[in-house]
């Protein structure tokens, strides 16, 4: 029997995925909380309760304007922890540069690919590549210029993948980022997030995830 933890940061992406998966009991949804620390310690303490086969850190997203549109879905490819490293006079410096390890995380491309052909087969917008974990929620045309001149294969940006990677890499578990957009990113605008839809849209994905893993 296939055992999956799926890590949402809030409730109401919880509820989201939940509403996809009918009670499918393969699958366990917990909601571990804004932010990377939260959402590695969360998956953490959800790994050393239980064995799983598969991690999948799901929620909503912000889509890079022209890559990927408020309703889509994006299937990473990698996590990365875009802000994580050095600031300098030449740029940004990231944690590989400076000797201490990857930013970046491979998804499992297995579980990414039959959930992709699913989409595809469905005919629902999907994307697929890097999906950027970041601290700070991108509010300036020049900050998504930078990221993406960083990371051009990055679709979406949010705020606990490469938290969630990095518990499942340590257990040595598979792990694999699900992502629905709910705002560009770019200039703040919090009032235009269209959470809802992006919330109907990962329900979508979690019935998905429910046939083909
Ligand atoms: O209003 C804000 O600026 C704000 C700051 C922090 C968190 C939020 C949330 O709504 C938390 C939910 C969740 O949303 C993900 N998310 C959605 N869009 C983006 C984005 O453009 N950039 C980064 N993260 C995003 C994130 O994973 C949060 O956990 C609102």
């Amino acid at each position: 029997m296939t055992n999956i933890l799926i890590v949402t940061s809030v409730d109401a992406e919880k509820t989201a995925a939940e509403a996809g998966l009918k009670g499918d009991s393969r699958f366990h949804v917990i909601s571990g909380g804004v932010g990377i620390a939260a959402a590695s310690a969360s998956t953490a303490t959800a790994l050393a309760a239980r064995s799983y086969n598969l991690v999948i850190n799901m929620g909503i997203g912000g889509g890079f304007i022209g890559r990927a549109a408020v309703g889509d879905l994006v299937i990473a490819t990698k996590s990365a922890a875009a802000d994580l490293g050095a600031e300098s006079e030449g740029g940004f410096i990231s944690i590989d540069e400076l000797g201490f390890g990857s930013a970046v995380i491979e998804c499992d491309e297995k579980a990414g690919d039959s959930l992709w052909q699913e989409c595809n087969h469905r005919f629902l917008p999907v994307h697929k590549g890097s999906v950027l974990t970041l601290s700070t929620v991108t509010g300036t045309a020049d900050t998504a210029d930078r990221l993406l001149g960083l990371y051009p294969d990055a679709f979406c940006e949010a705020m606990e993948g490469f938290g969630v990677a990095t518990a499942a890499k340590q257990a040595g578990r598979p792990y694999l980022e699900v992502r629905s957009i709910s705002n560009p990113v770019g200039p703040r605008d919090r009032g235009a997030w269209q959470i809802k839809e992006a919330l109907a849209r990962l329900t979508e994905a979690s019935r998905l995830m429910k046939e083909v893993l």
